[in-house]
């Protein structure tokens, strides 16, 4: 249309001016629209709160990374373990082992049960005056993972009314976080957790399930039990001491708080024993990591991320779970391959085997051990035990890796003593002397010797313990002498197996 024409040339210049002020108007009408739509939005919660005042809050066990456990829901599950245990409204109940399940009501050590509230189930609690509702949930990842297992998402709902909405967050939800924690502290079963193979793991990206299993430990071994030289025990629980109690010193020089052992020695000398001594001095946990079920270092690391502070990781036979003997440069070149990838050229640790397509290498072990993400969580010590040191890279086992090494060896008089008071409760006898002059010309770890001084019947007393000892130390020391002639190529008497 000619608007000049229509209008004449006058008006031309006030249609466009008209034009222009419609085109600000519409831009006006969008403003208009969102604080209608504001205003209706307010009104419209305004009314559902006049509907429904109640506000609730939701505690995923997962946190949003979806990789550690929500700290706050192992707080409200043991606040609620305790507040349903008592509670005879609630219908539907799950039942575990009293210091078996992560805290919860009353502790038994095997004889009582801790009730925790099913899913679904709904339990009332009062603070203050105020009621408030808990509902406990678990929803099925509709996303299957590979291996066609659904993860589970747990929560647990808080439902209460709006007047009470500063009472919750100021008051009620400190006090249940810290009510939980001093009842997880009190029933606190410590855990022997053992790694789930890699392959066993859902997809990739879902991490909203432990990729540890668990058992409440319940090894009795303690120092006291733990049959060593003194003076090397006491150096130990020193070690342990200190480390336990120097969380300022490592904040303060800024390193993060954790200790690596290093145990090494022949077969049946203590050195698993000694891990189970150290976590029930210090009440830590205990993750015993197969690496041979660890596909990657990606996987590694994952696991890492799913350990909690106050723990002891423990890789056992760590030379014979992976080739980490003095072959750092191919590893490293297979850790430069991109991690995780199948169809990596090389694969650096072969060990063949159930769980044995791993590409875990030396490098991402000590990364595990001493890299960045080994600083996720503190108080820990990372044990590794051995039955060939010589074997192992001298990178892994440096200072600041391996901070103590501690040799497990044969037994010698002193540690025969603490097995005697141990197995017998003797402090002397008459058979000490030989015992003491046998053990110095024949090695026998202390396991053996423990055996022979445990009692085989109900006849058996220190006398005839310390007789059969006695009597496999010299059989052992005939052994060792064929042996040595053998080697030697003496001749042997063909009867006896002995030297002529
Ligand atoms: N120093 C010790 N004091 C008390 N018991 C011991 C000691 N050493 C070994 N034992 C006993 O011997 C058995 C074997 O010990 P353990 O499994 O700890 O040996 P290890 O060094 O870990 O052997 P391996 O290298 O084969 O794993 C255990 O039953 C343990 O109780
Ligand atoms: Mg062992």
């Amino acid at each position: 249309m000619d608007v000049a024409a229509w209008f004449g040339p006058v008006n031309s210049g006030l249609v466009l001016l008209m034009l222009t002020m419609l085109l600000r108007n519409l831009q006006n009408f969008d403003l208009l629209q969102s604080f209608v739509k504001r205003q209706l939005n307010r009104r419209a919660r305004r009314l559902a709160a006049l509907i429904d005042p109640y506000l609730s809050i939701t505690i995923h066990e997962y946190d949003a990374g979806r990789m550690t456990r929500s700290d706050v829901f192992a707080e409200a599950k043991a606040y609620l373990d305790v507040a349903v245990g008592s509670r005879d409204d609630v219908r539907h109940l799950n039942a575990e082992d009293a210091r078996g399940g992560g805290g919860g009501g009353g502790g038994g050590g095997g004889k009582l049960l801790v009730l925790s509230m099913a899913d679904g189930e709904e339990v009332e609690d009062c603070f203050r005056g105020a009621t408030l509702w808990w509902s406990a949930h678990c929803e099925q990842d509709d996303d299957k993972g590979r291996r066609g297992r659904a993860a589970q998402r747990r929560s647990y709902r808080l439902v209460f009314h709006e007047r009470h909405r500063d009472l919750v967050r100021a008051a009620y939800l400190p006090h249940v976080r810290e009510q939980g924690r001093t009842f997880m502290a009190q029933n606190r079963q410590r855990k022997l957790y053992t790694n789930i193979p890699s392959s066993r793991w859902g997809d990739d990206g879902n991490y909203m399930s432990s990729l540890w299993t668990e058992v409440p430990f319940k090894h009795p071994k303690t120092f006291e039990t733990l049959a060593m030289n003194p003076t090397k025990k006491k150096d130990i629980i020193d070690d342990l001491d200190m480390f336990k109690n120097s969380k300022e010193q490592h904040r303060r020089v800024g390193k993060a708080w954790k200790r690596g052992y290093l145990l090494y020695g022949p077969p049946g000398t203590g050195k698993s024993t000694m891990v189970a001594a150290m976590a029930n001095y210090l009440g830590y946990d205990v993750y015993d990591l197969e690496l041979t079920s660890v596909h990657t270092n990606t996987d590694l690391r994952k696991l890492l991320i799913q350990t909690m502070s106050k723990s002891i990781i423990v890789i056992e036979d760590v030379d014979c779970s992976s080739s980490l003997t003095g072959r750092r440069k191919a590893d490293d070149d297979g850790a430069a391959a991109k991690d995780g990838d199948a169809g990596t050229p090389k694969k650096v640790l072969d060990r063949g085997g159930g769980g044995g397509d791993t590409k875990v290498t030396l490098s991402g072990l000590l990364n595990f051990i001493d890299g960045l993400w080994s600083a996720f969580g503190e108080e820990r010590l990372i044990v590794l035990t051995t039955n060939h040191i010589e074997d192992l890279d001298p990178a892994l086992i440096r200072t600041g890796r391996m901070d103590k090494k501690i040799e497990m060896s044969y037994c010698d008089f002193e540690t025969f003593k603490s097995l005697a008071k141990i197995h017998l409760d003797v402090d002397s006898h008459e058979q000490f002397a030989a015992v003491e002059e046998l053990l110095e010309e024949v090695d026998l770890v202390p396991a053996d010797v423990g055996e022979h001084l445990t009692a085989k019947n109900p006849q058996d007393d220190a006398d005839s313990c310390l007789a059969r000892l006695v009597n496999a130390l010299h059989k052992a020391k005939d052994a060792a002498a064929v042996v040595a002639a053998a080697a030697n190529g003496d001749p042997q008497d063909e009867e006896n197996g002995v030297i002529v």
